[in-house]
């Protein structure tokens, strides 16, 4: 049966910014901002004296505070010289030289929690990242929304259904999506679940990248069951075939197959940096470089809501040193662009700022070009993703939250073609997916269609595009990525003989 959506529109592209302060909550915000921040008085709770929006208000104060510190005497969840070394993956994407690939669910969840799932997204990425390879020859940087994405941001406070009015569900992480009183209620003891899901996720993803599941000669086995003779799991399998032989071509030139390069993959976890006192009850300081490392996962983002230049989750993100990203909607300027940028990146150091453009195809094509012209103009260096869903929800007849494929695909293309108008390099995709068969985004080769929309529609928020339109999705993007290849080495080769023509793709 499916479980029931999250609350109906309004559905923004993006949401309103900077909404009145919440009174004196639990969480110690403030109704009105303290003293202008100094960037010299950082410190793990520097961001209680600010505003700090989307959070709960948990009805028991010492209840949280006992959590908190269980959470705080907990291993951390990821080590701080892999999100280092992230960080230099990322500074690849940069300069063209890697691609971002970053995928998951909007909202993990308790119910759905086992092997299967997540065996399936991971397969999907891998097979994801193997036709981007192909295409793009060059390396795809696997990152799951993964192992920690529990806590959603809501456009309304509030739900309401046959006159009934209760608190917006907020991911796992806070409350539970079951619309009764009970369930809304924000618990901390969420976070202890919340804290062992993610790290018993991240165990098995690690088996599966390292154990041996992962290893490049599988790679026809990736294939999940439901996309077999499929138009997609066809030429899924196709290309795998021809990476298959390559792969014998090279053993039979002598080349070893039992490198960990051949045998195993890199593989991150991120999500929003959203759940304040989580997030500073899981940040350590390493002893190797002195920094302080939020260890929830590797790369943490800012939502497009809770990005004020002078609020409480800017605040804490700079003083950690995981990799970021910053989720941007139409609604960004230019100039708070760079200011926002170097307020988390003082030092400009390359991989450390991932900028997730998130508008609908329309307000890319007009608003990129002057995003990326503030931040190439200040000297800032960043890694720019496109992220096509959360420019593109809309509501389905049947009330449900849907996107449609093609305007997904709409905005790809008007990111590629930006990118390439302005000279800069596309770095990479945030998508909201799963390995499951799900019916929540409309259109794909496999057509679904408003009225499949009811049949498998499981997302905890947002709808994903299933395995089958994530792989469609992937060819499209990596033909783009070979047409690009192709025409810079053209440039290379005319250069060498003085003669330039231009890109034109
Ligand atoms: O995932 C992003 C947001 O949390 C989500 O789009 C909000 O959805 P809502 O507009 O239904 O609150
Ligand atoms: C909340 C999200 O996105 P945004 O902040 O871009 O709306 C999300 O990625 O789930
Ligand atoms: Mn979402």
């Amino acid at each position: 049966m499916p479980l029931a959506p999250c609350p109906a529109p309004p559905l923004p592209s993006s949401p309103a910014r900077a909404p009145a302060p919440r009174r004196g909550g639990l969480l110690r915000t403030r109704a009105v901002r303290a003293a202008p921040r100094s960037p010299s008085k950082w410190s793990l709770g520097s961001w209680r004296g600010l505003t700090a929006l989307q959070q709960p208000e948990y009805p028991n104060q010492a209840e949280l505070e006992e959590v908190l510190r269980t959470v705080e005497a907990f291993p951390p969840i990821v080590f701080a010289g892999e999100a280092r070394k992230l960080e230099e993956r990322l500074a690849e994407a940069a300069v063209g030289r890697a691609f971002l690939l970053q995928g998951g669910d909007c909202a993990e969840s308790f119910k759905e929690f086992n092997a299967n799932n997540i065996r399936d997204t991971f397969r999907v990425l891998l097979q994801m990242s193997v036709v981007l390879m192909f295409g793009g020859q060059m390396p795809i940087i696997k990152v799951g929304r993964m192992a920690g994405q529990f806590a959603k941001p809501r456009s309304d406070g509030f739900e309401e259904r046959d006159g009934v009015k209760l608190p917006s569900y907020r991911g796992d992480n806070i409350n539970g999506d079951t619309f009764d009183e009970k369930s809304r209620l924000p618990d901390p003891h969420r976070m202890i679940r919340a804290y062992s899901q993610s790290a018993a996720t991240l165990n098995l993803l690690r088996a599966f990248a390292t154990g041996g599941y992962a290893a490049m000669q599988r790679v026809t086995q990736w294939n999940l069951d439901f996309t077999e003779h499929s138009e997609q799991g066809d030429r899924y399998m196709e290309l795998a075939h021809r990476v298959d032989e390559a792969l014998g071509f090279m053993a039979a030139a002598g080349l070893t197959m039992d490198h960990p390069i051949m045998t195993t993959t890199e593989f991150w976890t991120s999500h929003e940096c959203l759940l304040l006192p989580y997030e500073q009850a899981l940040t350590r300081e390493d002893s190797t470089s002195g920094l302080y490392y939020d260890c929830s996962a590797h790369f943490l983002w800012v939502g497009e809501r809770t990005r004020q230049l002078d609020c409480a989750h800017v605040e804490f993100l700079r003083g950690i040193a995981n990799p970021l990203g910053i989720k941007v909607s139409d609604k960004m300027d230019p100039k708070e662009l760079v200011k926002l940028i170097d307020i988390l990146n003082p030092e400009n150091r390359p991989g450390r700022i991932t900028i997730i453009t998130r508008m609908g195809p329309e307000n890319m094509r007009v608003k990129l070009p002057h995003l990326i012209r503030a931040v190439r103009g200040a000297g800032q260096i960043v890694t720019w993703v496109t992220d096509p869903m959360h420019g593109n929800t809309m509501k389905a007849p049947c009330g449900l939250k849907t996107r449609s494929f093609d305007r997904i695909l709409a905005e790809v293309r008007a990111f590629f073609d930006v990118h390439e108008q302005e000279g800069s390099h596309p770095g990479g995709v945030h998508l909201e997916m799963t390995g499951q068969n799900v019916t929540e985004c409309i259109g794909g080769s496999r057509t679904v269609t408003f009225d499949d929309l009811g049949s498998r529609y499981h997302t905890h928020c947002d709808p994903r595009l299933n395995a089958s339109q994530s792989l469609e999705l992937a060819f499209i993007i990596a033909e783009r990525l070979r047409k690009r290849r192709i025409a810079s080495w053209q440039l290379n080769k005319n250069s060498h003989l003085g003669n330039i023509p231009s890109l034109g793709l």
